[in-house]
Parts: structure tokens; C-alpha cells; sequence
């Protein structure tokens, strides 16, 4: 597995935003590990992050002019990878508000103008894909500013069927695939629940985190695309 694979997981596991055990989900799907990027806490938790993400950018060699995080997580995030990635591309970066403001400059968007929107290749970041709804209504609030949504990249990439999916057996397909299939944007992702699997087969995390390698297997196995 990759060092920065290796090194995200590190982190998240030092700073329990990668957690084991019991958890139910969204999709009611009782999952045997949970993903809280909200946990990246400190300053050099979410500059580790910024550069992990931003060396998958680059990895990628995605083309964008400007970066976009949708709310709320997705903020800090966009703000600590536009940083990271100075360093080799300084670009803008954007972010939307779950309310709209009606006072001030108002509207929803804050970072580049309106009038730097336009034309302009935009790049998704957020944490975590589920269902897709987040990525949908980033791609619709981009679109709707006269921007061109060109992908996104994502911290985990759960591997799982999409909750809406109703296709037989033979086409699961999860909601990343979905979105790259609907939208025609690519989706990279820093780790995927298959390098989680690798890190805990490796014995990276140690002893501690085998004991939920079989429950973890058969998630995938009943869940997994
Ligand atoms: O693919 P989806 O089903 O949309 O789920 C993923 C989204 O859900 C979370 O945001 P949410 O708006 O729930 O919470 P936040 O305000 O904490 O970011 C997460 O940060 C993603 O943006």
C-alpha cells in the first residue's frame, strides 16, 4: 500500500476519525467502522490532512482552476488542501452555506466571485461519500454559477452498494460509481475500505484492530461493490 494511504490512516485512527466497533448508518446498515472527519481537530491534524489530499490531486493529475467544499465539513477541508496545494498550484478556492445569507454581500457562495466562477473547471472536496446527495448539489450550485464541475476527491471510499440501488445482484453498484457514471466526473479517494482491510492484514495498527478484520471482511462481502 502507498506510504500516504498508510499515513492517512494513521492519522485517522490517532485522531478517531476512523473508529471500529458497532455503528449504524444513514442507510440503517450496521457498520463495523465509521468515518468522522469532524474529528481532524487540530491544526496539524488538518495541515496532514490538507497535504494527504493534495498529494492525491496531484497523483490524480485531475485539471481544475479552482476548488470547491460544500458545507460543513467540506470547508475546512477545502481551505486546508487550496493551502497544501499552494506549493505547487496556488488556486481559489469556493465553499457554500446551508442557509442563504440575506444581509451583507448575501447569497450562499463565499470565496471566488460570481464573476470568477464562470467557465472555470471546478474540483469537488469533501470527506466522505454516501448516498451521493452532497456531490449532486455541489455539481448543481457549480453549474448554476456557470461553473464546470471536473471531479472529486474524497478522504474514503466506503466500497459499498448505494442505498438507493436497486439493481439485481449482478449490478451493484455504489454510489461513487453512480456519481461517475451520472455525472461523468471522476471520484478519487484518498483510501478506499480495501486499504483499511490491507493496513489491518499488514499489521500496521498492531494487534488492536485484527479483531474486527473478519467482521469488517464480511461487511464487504455482503455490502461490498
Ligand atoms: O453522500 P451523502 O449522502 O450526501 O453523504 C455525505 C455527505 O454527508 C456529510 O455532510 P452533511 O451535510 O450530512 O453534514 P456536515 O454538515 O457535517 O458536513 C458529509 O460531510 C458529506 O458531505
Amino acid at each position: 500500500m502507498k506510504e500516504f494511504e498508510k499515513g492517512f490512516i494513521e492519522l485517522a485512527t490517532d485522531f478517531n476519525v476512523l473508529r471500529f466497533g458497532e455503528f449504524k448508518l444513514k442507510s440503517g446498515r450496521i457498520s463495523p467502522y465509521f468515518f468522522n472527519a469532524g474529528q481532524f481537530n487540530t491544526g496539524k491534524a488538518i495541515k496532514t490532512v490538507g497535504q494527504l489530499y493534495s498529494q492525491k490531486i496531484l497523483d490524480s493529475k485531475v485539471e481544475f482552476d479552482l476548488l470547491f467544499g460544500p458545507a460543513y465539513k467540506g470547508i475546512p477541508l477545502v481551505t486546508a488542501v487550496s493551502s497544501a496545494l499552494s506549493d505547487h498550484k496556488d488556486c481559489q478556492f469556493m465553499y457554500d452555506r446551508k442557509e442563504v445569507k440575506d444581509h451583507g454581500e448575501g447569497g450562499n457562495l463565499v470565496g471566488a466571485t460570481a464573476e470568477e466562477i464562470k467557465g472555470k473547471r471546478i474540483l469537488i472536496v469533501d470527506d466522505v461519500i454516501t448516498a451521493g446527495t452532497a456531490i449532486k448539489q455541489s455539481v448543481d450550485v457549480i453549474v448554476k454559477a456557470g461553473g464546470i464541475p471536473v471531479g472529486v476527491v474524497v478522504a474514503i471510499d466506503r466500497q459499498e452498494v448505494g442505498s438507493n440501488n436497486s439493481a439485481g445482484e449482478q449490478e451493484r453498484t455504489s454510489a461513487v460509481m453512480d456519481i461517475q457514471k451520472t455525472l461523468n466526473i471522476p471520484v478519487y479517494s484518498i483510501v478506499k475500505l480495501d486499504s483499511i482491510i490491507e493496513y489491518i492484514e499488514g499489521g500496521y495498527g498492531g494487534e488492536k484492530y485484527v479483531a474486527y478484520l473478519e467482521k469488517i471482511r464480511e461487511y464487504r462481502r455482503v455490502f461490498g461493490v
